[in-house]
């Protein structure tokens, strides 16, 4: 067993060792990472945690974490968006060249208090813990290996949209085109690749992407809401006729594309 929760490196698990009894009472990314080594037991259907939605701006991502997390198998973060790794974790240590680590009581706080895993465990590893903070999708690179070294059996969804269309929600939105980066390219290289849900098809048709998702992440298809919410719309809230456009506003919106 992990005595406190704490995994050391030299920690081997034992053969009566259950992945579920490992995990129970983890506060540490390298007691997921003891657990995670060891099988899963029959009907055991999720990693923990089990899977992040990345979104560009404008991209319909709080309605995709609206869709999951409203899945009966789906346990909510909390808050929404946690910005563990970018901002709240004090995983980045300024003047240290160290291979960059979240504060140990940063960990505890983030697995038990925002993933929610004692939920998990009381489930008996039959639901999934999700987060899905926007700015993952624009950390530097040191930020990704660094996740994927804590989380290396982590799915990863990715909204994206496009650019012009983008940008003019952002317009609207925030009174600003924010700049749109291409995935990260560290998110691409680690298996499994990402997930990307176009906003495009999304919108278009969105049965048929919910359905590819939902098998991408393992939840459930028969237990899924029906429908996508339309969170964070435009129309409700702002400039609902829209604005005629000045020349310049749109090319500096090319120029950004
Ligand atoms: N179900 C559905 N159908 C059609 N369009 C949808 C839907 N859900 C969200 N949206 C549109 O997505 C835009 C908001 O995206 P985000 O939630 O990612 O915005 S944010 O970056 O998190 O603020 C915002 O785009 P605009 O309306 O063009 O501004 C939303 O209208």
């Amino acid at each position: 067993m992990v005595s406190g929760g704490q995994a050391s490196p030299s920690w081997q698990p034992q053969q009566q060792d259950s992945r579920l009894e490992v995990l129970r009472g983890c506060t540490s990314f390298a007691c997921l990472g003891a657990a995670h080594a060891l099988p899963h037991s029959p009907g055991e259907r999720f990693n923990f945690p089990h899977f992040f939605i990345l979104g560009f701006g404008k991209s319909a991502t709080m309605s995709l974490a609206a869709y999951l997390g409203a899945h009966p198998q789906a346990v909510n973060p909390t808050p929404k968006e946690p910005w563990f790794f970018t901002r709240h974790g004090d995983c980045i240590h300024p003047n240290s060249s160290a291979l960059w680590g979240c504060d140990q009581q940063a960990q505890q706080r983030y697995l038990v208090g925002t993933l929610h895993l004692d939920v998990v465990v009381a489930s008996g590893l039959t639901r999934a813990a999700f987060e899905a903070s926007p700015d993952y999708i624009l950390a530097s690179a040191a930020v990704v290996a660094g996740i994927w070294r804590e989380l290396p059996w982590l799915k990863v969804v990715v909204s994206m949209r496009d650019p012009i269309s983008q940008k003019m929600s952002a317009i609207v939105h925030w009174g600003a085109a924010a700049l749109m980066y291409v995935v990260n390219s560290l998110y691409d290289r680690h298996p499994p690749s990402p997930f990307c849900a176009q906003f495009e098809n999304l919108t278009a048709n969105p049965a048929a992407v919910l359905a590819d998702l939902k098998r991408f992440v393992g939840l459930d298809p028969a237990l899924a809401p029906g429908e996508l919410p339309r969170v964070n719309i435009r129309k409700s809230k702002y400039r609902a006729d829209g604005w005629p456009m000045k020349r310049r506003e749109y090319e500096h919106i090319l120029s950004l594309a």
